[in-house]
């Protein structure tokens, strides 16, 4: 089966290329890529007026499969990607029971396949148990296709137990990924500590319960030599850790979430629970840092820590709500209207921060366009202009800040190893 795509402004700075150029797919795979190309036995789609560009990888959800599946499971996680405009997805292991060993991790490869959609790459706990005492069959693991190791919800906060972590994961090539919060530093904290919390009356999450760990991780990184990726960064502080880190060497990458790029801690305010997330919104001044980062390259990637909730865990007071926001299918919406729509990111960038370097971070295959990689891509509408209506989400997880957001740009067609999982229209 071949499949010619026709008339796409193809942009894909894994190898500088950008302008209007056909795409040639034959099975799962990209065959050529070039102007005016032909091919009699093709199924000819005009993409003229949109944007083609190498499949985003989201490398941070929550899709709550096994155990937690009323708030998510693999396959409505995998289709609410695909509507993203994502073709990968790295899953956390933060389920019921934990996945932390290799039958769980086959068991997420084998249903992400069924689903059909996105590709679901699991990530593996740290820890037997997500406990944070003993290290998990980390080798196991690796070898049943885990992409990355994790505690995610949970910082590792046994530095000893970090260092090996580093040094096992590293042997097998994984990078682990750290949620660095000092829980004696944030214990009961429900948002970020400042104004706000002060003015409502709620328990504050200081920076520093951030920014220590991430020093920490950053020292054991470059002891051990062993690659570590910081999750959800959220504070100035802690992009200023990880540029110095990055300037000596020391193998650190990390992401920031797009909540943590346009809303601030006034979100919070009148006890918004769709707000509350951990790490918690900042101010002003993370944000512009945030944004620095991901200009000057501090910040590799963009992830959008999708974090479904049911709405009785969120529809509580705010200190028993839950954390997180179901972002998979804004994310894309919220970096085109208010970062590249913006001019405070190229749109370049912007596709470097959510495909080219999450696929290098994980290893996997993805990120880029060329003759013979996996036929995995997203056509963007940039022009087109949509409501966020979290009732039409494919994903369970109605809990989102944004709401009735106007946002510009939309992934209106997903192709996953050569075949469209998502598009707006019949082609
Ligand atoms: N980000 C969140 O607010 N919540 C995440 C946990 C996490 O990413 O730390 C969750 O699993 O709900
Ligand atoms: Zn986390
Ligand atoms: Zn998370």
């Amino acid at each position: 089966m071949k499949v010619l795509l026709k008339g796409a402004r193809v942009l894909d700075p894994s190898r500088g290329l950008d302008g209007i150029m056909d795409v040639l797919i034959e099975g799962e795979r990209i065959a050529m890529i070039g102007e005016n190309l032909k091919d009699e036995d093709a199924k000819v789609i005009d993409l003229s007026g949109l944007l083609l560009v190498p499949g985003f990888v989201d490398m941070h959800v929550h899709l709550r499969d096994p155990g937690l599946e009323y708030k998510e499971d693999i396959e409505s996680g995998a289709k609410s990607a695909a509507a993203g405009g994502f073709t990968a997805v790295a899953c956390m292991p933060n389920t019921v029971p934990p996945v932390d060993n290799a039958a769980l991790v086959s068991y997420i490869l084998s249903k992400g396949q069924k689903a059909g959609f996105s590709r679901v790459l699991p990530i593996g706990c740290i820890s037997k148990g997500r406990e944070g005492k003993e290290l998990a069959e980390i080798g196991e693991m690796a070898s049943a296709g885990a992409v990355a190791f994790s505690d995610d919800g949970n910082c590792i906060s046994d530095a000893s137990l970090m260092r090996r972590a580093l040094m096992y994961a590293g042997d097998f090539g994984k990078v682990v990924i750290d949620h660095c919060e000092d829980p004696a530093l944030s214990a009961g904290g429900v948002m970020n500590e400042g104004y706000v919390s002060t003015l409502l009356g709620l328990p504050g999450i200081p920076r520093s319960a951030e920014e220590v760990m991430v020093a920490r991780d950053v020292i054991l990184a470059n002891e051990t030599g062993a690659r570590v990726h910081i999750a959800h960064v959220s504070t100035k502080g802690s992009v200023e850790i990880i540029r110095k880190a990055k300037a000596q060497g020391i193998p650190v990458t990390c992401e920031v979430a797009p909540h943590h790029l346009v809303l601030t801690e006034d979100a919070v305010m009148g006890y918004n629970t769709n707000a509350k997330v951990n790490p918690p919104l900042r101010t002003e001044e993370d944000v512009e840092a945030l944004i620095e980062g991901l200009k000057d390259g501090t910040i590799d990637a963009i992830a959008s820590d999708h974090a479904p909730h049911s709405m009785d865990e969120k529809d509580v007071e705010f200190d028993k709500a839950a954390f997180g926001i179901s972002g998979l299918e804004t994310s894309l919406g919220l970096i085109l209207t208010f970062l590249v729509g913006q001019g405070k990111l190229s749109l370049e960038e912007a596709v470097k921060k959510m495909s080219v370097n999450p696929a290098r971070i994980l290893g996997i295959e993805g990120g880029s366009l060329k003759e013979k990689a996996p036929a995995d891509i997203t056509v963007i509408d940039l022009n087109k202009r949509w409501t966020v209506e979290s009732d039409k989400f494919f994903s369970k997880g109605k809990n989102t800040p944004f709401e009735g957001w106007e946002l510009k740009g939309k992934a209106v067609m997903t192709i996953v190893r050569g075949k469209i999982v998502y598009a707006e229209k019949q082609y």
